[in-house]
């Protein structure tokens, strides 16, 4: 760990996800001489390559802006580069070559041919115009185009990016190359995207969640849920976890977060998920559109008593001491729909109280798996009806879980899930990178 952080000076979020992953495989890996031979984490912890370029492009007012915009490739071992595109200004390289790296891991997990990628832009989107939107989007793509492909590199949304942005870099790659080749997922319906995409990775969260219960005999009916985030993930999380016969009672944006002890039903859903989808408004206003619930500024929702909690909003989102919390107040799992919600910390907290706990990489996997099923629709020009995809979708996060469990299990029972994570995901992409030899 020294050397990575000797290696990656100024990168916090990169050296974390390492570390978090390093306190596994050093175990894993004491009586299995090849892995340490041939370096196989360190060679994991180093991006294949990284692409930083410029991004140029004009406000309404005809001022130009500049922005950076990046690619890190990081593993192609067990298929081609995989996973979203980020706009948001917290975006660096640290946090790209973090979730760069993660992705590798849940991609293996899937059990499907990906391999890891991330990529983004310090680009803001709040406040922007739509022509300003699709501006930009088309001039991060007029780069970004001759690093990517179907059979090299895949990419998706992530946090700032959805169908909308998607569907102005598709137009931009597919007017730049004159090729119509499934080259990013998440596609719209009528050129190529796949049915329950949108849906998957919230989804998925709670299809694992409700996996970890069973093994204690327990379900979702009646348990108290408390969400962070109300983007796509969030909103696709709460309406499953209603679907299950859950109370979700709080969501949240980087303002603060509501608290609705009522609990949402899908018509709150609905209005949360146009409010920030067509009206790109604040979580705060939903108090007004459903009185009975309160909004706490500029607080996060895990002081709130609850059975289970889904951070799905973004990294470092929970502390140590908000851990404690949940668990002090009853929280009995864990599941993070975003990419390492939890710090180190709170990691630690967590696993010591005996929670059921899935990392991010095992929970929200169900997102890139469809994505992963989208790449299979396009190859073979055809679309998946919805039945068949959700039942796909279900066994994959079932298969995440047995394999988490297969490494993970421990003294007493206790399922370490981050250690079957980690384990597993390096053992498939480490196994592959020892049948290529050096390279
Ligand atoms: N969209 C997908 O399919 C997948 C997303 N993820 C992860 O899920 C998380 C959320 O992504 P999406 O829902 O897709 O993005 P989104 O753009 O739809 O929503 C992001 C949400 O997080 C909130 N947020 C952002 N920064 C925040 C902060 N500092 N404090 C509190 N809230 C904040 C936003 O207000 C928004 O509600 C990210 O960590 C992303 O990497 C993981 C797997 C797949
Ligand atoms: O669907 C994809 O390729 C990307 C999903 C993603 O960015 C993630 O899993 O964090």
């Amino acid at each position: 760990m020294e050397g990575v952080k000797r290696r990656n000076p100024h990168q916090p979020e990169f050296v974390q996800a390492v570390q978090e992953v390093a306190e596994d495989i050093f175990d894993f890996i004491r009586d299995k001489a090849d892995y340490h031979d041939q370096q196989i984490l360190r060679r994991i912890a180093e991006p294949d390559r990284i692409v930083s370029f410029r991004v140029c492009w004009e406000d309404d007012r005809g001022n130009v802006r500049v922005q950076r915009g990046w690619r890190v490739q990081n593993n192609n071992a067990i298929g081609p580069y995989k996973g979203g595109i980020r706009f948001h200004p917290s975006v660096n390289e640290s946090v790209l070559k973090f979730l760069a790296f993660e992705q590798t891991f849940k991609n293996a997990l899937t059990g499907l041919p990906m391999g890891g990628g991330k990529g983004g832009a310090n680009f803001n989107p709040k406040g922007k115009s739509v022509r300003e939107i699709m501006r930009f989007c088309q001039s991060f793509m007029t780069e970004l185009y001759r690093h990517i492909g179907a059979d090299v590199d895949v990419p998706a949304g992530d946090i700032g990016v959805g169908a909308r942005e998607i569907g102005f870099m598709f137009g931009q790659y597919k007017r730049i190359t004159n090729h119509f080749t499934g080259v990013l997922t998440g596609k719209g319906l009528e050129y190529g995207g796949s049915l329950i995409r949108p849906e998957a990775t919230g989804y998925g969260a709670v299809y694992f969640l409700a996996e970890m219960l069973a093994v204690k005999g327990q379900d979702l009916t009646g348990k108290t849920a408390v969400i962070s985030g109300s983007g796509n993930v969030a909103t696709h999380a709460a309406e499953k976890l209603v679907q299950q016969g859950a109370r979700v009672v709080t969501l949240s944006d980087s303002a603060g977060f509501v608290h609705d002890p009522a609990g949402l039903t899908q018509e709150k859903i609905d209005w949360v998920k146009a409010h920030k989808t067509h009206r790109r408004g604040r979580i705060e206003e939903y108090v007004e559109a459903f009185p009975g619930a309160t909004f706490h500024s500029g607080q996060t929702p895990w002081g709130v008593p609850c059975d289970v909690a889904l951070p799905c909003a973004t990294q470092n989102e929970l502390s140590g001491d908000d851990a404690k919390a949940l668990v002090a107040n009853g929280c009995i799992a864990v599941a993070e729909g975003a990419n390492m919600p939890t710090d180190l910390a709170g990691v630690h907290v967590f696993k010591s109280a005996r929670t059921l706990f899935a990392p991010g990489k095992a929970a929200n996997a169900g997102g890139v798996a469809v994505s992963g099923l989208e790449m299979s629709q396009n190859s073979e020009r055809r679309s998946w009806k919805e039945a068949e995809l959700q039942q796909m979708l279900k066994d994959i996060m079932a298969g995440i879980h047995q394999r988490c469990v297969a490494y993970g299990e421990g003294e007493g029972g206790y399922i370490d899930y981050v250690k079957g994570a980690n384990v597993a995901g390096f053992k498939k992409v480490g196994d592959a990178m020892l049948a290529f030899g050096v390279v």
